[in-house]
């Protein structure tokens, strides 16, 4: 682990830049699904700037897919304030309180609360705050918070809107329970790693040769489970699923998402039909705000599960499902609700409701991201494994300083400081957008068909 000098002088952020990064995903269909036809992976990018000797700096992102990404980088602009000038300290002597600081500003409260893009925002400024205390720890986030008493974690925690859920005491005790083993888990995950799933041979884009090729490949990589997408019509998703279980087999599970496409009773439907497949989870059956919708699939398609959560925007909506039995399996996302603290939050919810967490990575920076969580959830609050396993998609990963690494279908344990989502300077400014050199390739080609349309010749690119 590379040693950094932790010297006790407070560290100020002294300054806040923001990068809208742009990847031409769509242009290969990657990311592709029933709903997000032609997704761009993207993020709005944030670094803190700080007056540490060293140059340490916080990193952190929020993920979307393309149009609207400068909106979330203007959003973590209007955070900016709450954060310049301060001390790093001023922050990490009470999380918690951070934290509701950054969501609570009587204004820009408005916005939210805790929802749209001023929540997206929230998730990039908090977890670069987190990025930031981890690297200037010298740990990787998992070790810092894994080295934290269980009365540290539960201040990091805002519970307002959920104690009718869990109390700052019942969680104390849930995690003083774990406490005595963290480190059994901690060498089995140096041992191990933690178990992963892919669901890079099957978006929806890809052709039927492509889906049969790289599902071959996957079951030769070591992968057990499989994510398909599912939700453009029926025929197709039963022609799709039948290659897929042809080339995986009987053995391998297999998970449907459908990414929001269906009305309730069309799910129900849609389900039944395919539960001949053997789904372990149906996920985002529908829409993602309708808890009672997702109430009735989960009674009327078990043995499948519910699946939910990357578009699940706060601790409250998690609550609900939890509470009315709607989800049977709780995909937190790392940056689609307000960053570390709120995942913590929604973390020890379901352990208390025994759903398993199987995080959502299908973006840019988002394994990265997520392992550290799957990694606390296991060594500090749920303490199992068992249906859990942290999704993996097979791109973009060449543009950050520390990647995941991936052995036999595992996550392997991160080694160096921080949350891992430090981005390369040159991938910052060649996917920068709209002037990044891997944009101006696409403007030229715009320029160049529009002066021939201009001649009178045919247009042959957008
Ligand atoms: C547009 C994106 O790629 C989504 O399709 C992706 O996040 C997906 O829902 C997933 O579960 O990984
Ligand atoms: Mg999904």
């Amino acid at each position: 682990m590379k040693e950094i000098n932790t010297m006790k002088k407070p560290i100020t952020i002294i300054d806040i830049e923001v990068h809208d990064v742009r990847f031409p995903t769509s242009r290969d269909f990657i990311g592709s699904d029933a709903m997000n036809i032609d997704p761009d992976y993207s993020a709005a990018y944030v670094i803190l700037k700080t007056d540490h000797p060293d140059n340490i700096e916080g990193h952190g992102l929020t993920f979307t897919i393309g149009r609207g990404n400068e909106i979330c980088a203007k959003a973590i602009k209007s955070l900016s304030p709450l954060l310049i000038n301060k001390t790093l300290e001023s922050f990490t002597t009470n999380m918690g309180a951070f934290w509701t600081m950054i969501t609570g500003d009587s204004q820009l409260r408005w916005l939210g609360p805790d929802k749209g893009v001023i929540h997206l925002a929230t998730g990039a400024v908090v977890n670069a705050v987190w990025d930031l205390y981890a690297k200037t720890e010298g740990k990787p986030l998992w070790k810092l918070l894994a080295d934290m008493s269980p009365e540290e974690l539960v201040s990091c925690i805002d519970f307002k809107y959920i104690t009718d859920a869990i109390t700052p005491d019942e969680a104390l005790s849930m995690l003083k329970e774990k406490e005595a083993t963290k480190q059994e888990r901690i060498k089995h995950l140096v041992e191990e790693g933690y178990p992963a799933y892919t669901t890079s041979a099957g978006w929806l884009g890809y052709s039927d040769e492509k889906i049969r090729q790289l599902c071959r490949e996957a079951k030769a990589e070591g992968w057990k489970h499989i994510k398909m997408k599912v939700g453009s019509n029926l025929e197709d998703d039963l022609r799709r699923a039948s290659i897929i279980r042809e080339e995986i087999g009987a053995d391998l599970k297999l998970m449907m998402d459908a990414n929001q496409k269906w009305d309730v009773d069309e799910a129900i439907e849609n389900m039944k039909v395919l539960a001949r497949f053997e789904p372990w989870w149906i996920e985002e059956p529908t829409s993602p705000d309708d808890i009672l919708g997702h109430a009735k699939i989960a009674r009327n398609v078990d043995p499948v599960q519910v699946a939910t959560g990357e578009h699940c925007h706060n601790r409250i909506m998690f609550k609900q499902l939890m509470q009315s039995n709607a989800i049977g399996i709780c995909q937190i996302d790392s940056c689609r609700v307000g960053g570390v603290n709120e995942v913590l939050a929604i973390l020890l919810m379901a352990n208390k409701y025994n759903i398993p967490v199987c995080p959502h990575a299908g973006g840019v920076g988002l394994c990265e991201y997520v392992q550290h969580l799957a990694m606390i959830d296991f060594i500090a609050i749920s303490g199992k494994l068992d249906d859990r396993i942290i999704e993996y998609v097979d791109h973009l990963h060449e543009h950050f300083e520390d990647p995941v690494m991936i052995k036999n279908g595992a996550y392997l344990l991160p080694q160096q400081p921080g949350y891992s989502i430090t981005m390369k300077p040159a991938s910052l400014q060649e996917y920068a957008y709209p002037n990044g050199t891997a944009w101006l390739s696409d403007l030229e080609e715009t320029v160049l068909s529009n002066n021939h349309q201009s001649n009178g010749e045919v247009q042959l690119k957008k």
